[in-house]
């Protein structure tokens, strides 16, 4: 069946989780104390399947493990039990180069603070993946460019991030996120600390990248979320809804 005509229930997941559970344990033992901090469980039995097209939330209060969730999605992190299959291949028991490999060809990440490089260009940021992708100079400044043209920033191609607002400097730290044309966007808390105005033009970029790819977003926001296809709600590391 051709992709164009199948809805995104119809299409392979790119990310599934399965019964995936995520401990952290704080501080280590030392040569004066026996003692361990205790386990902190931030995920627990949770299953989830992402297919391109989707437009999905996370949810839940501070300390819920939406952020945990969302680095497991994006193979940052890797669960303590359970699985996680990124763009086919399971992240357990891959070393951090090929991990990193997998993120590279497969997954486009925005964080709240954008971590964009102060002393280069917008266009030069959006080109960086390109780089260590191993494409040429003129294709990497003629994308860059079109992406920043698609998120609304054709007139800021050559001010640095300093000269940026910050809703500019999100649309900038987007088009870098779409730069390698992933097959899933992630976003934690994109709109966090902007105005609503500006967070709207952020929910609007983010939903017109889902076209052809997933984009799951972490957020406290209910306008983020309200435009979502799906939101997962979770509560204590639980899945508590999916829908
Ligand atoms: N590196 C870590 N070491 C120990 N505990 C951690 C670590 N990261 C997260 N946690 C704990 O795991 C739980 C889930 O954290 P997480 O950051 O995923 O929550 P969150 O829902 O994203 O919270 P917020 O909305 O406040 O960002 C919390 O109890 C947190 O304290």
């Amino acid at each position: 069946m051709a992709e164009a005509a199948q809805t995104p229930s119809e299409r392979p997941q790119v990310v599934a989780c399965r019964d995936v559970t995520r401990e952290y344990t704080r501080g280590s033992e030392s040569r004066f104390s026996r003692q361990t901090h205790p386990t902190v469980t931030a995920l627990e039995g949770v299953s989830v399947d992402i297919r391109p097209g989707e437009f999905v939330g996370i949810a839940g209060p501070s300390g819920s493990g939406k952020s945990t969730l969302l680095h497991l999605l994006a193979g940052l992190d890797t669960p303590s039990e359970g699985e996680v299959t990124l763009a086919g291949t399971k992240t357990t028991g891959l070393s951090e180069q090929r991990r990193a490999r997998l993120r590279l060809e497969h997954v486009g990440i925005v964080f709240q603070h954008f971590y964009l490089l102060p002393s280069i260009s917008a266009r030069g940021n959006v080109a960086l993946p390109l780089v260590e992708y191993g494409v040429g100079k003129s294709t990497r400044r003629e994308t860059a460019t079109d992406l920043l043209g698609r998120v609304g920033l054709d007139n800021r191609t050559t001010h640095k991030p300093g000269e940026l607002s910050g809703g500019e400097q999100q649309r900038v730290a987007i088009a870098r996120a779409l730069a390698t044309d992933p097959e899933v966007l992630i976003a934690d808390e994109p709109t966090g600390e902007l105005d609503t105005e500006t967070g709207d033009r952020i929910i609007g970029v983010l939903r017109a990248s889902t076209d052809d790819r997933a984009v799951v977003v972490a957020s406290h926001d209910e306008r983020v979320l309200e435009e979502t296809d799906r939101v997962l709600r979770l509560r204590d590391g639980r899945l508590v809804s999916d829908g």
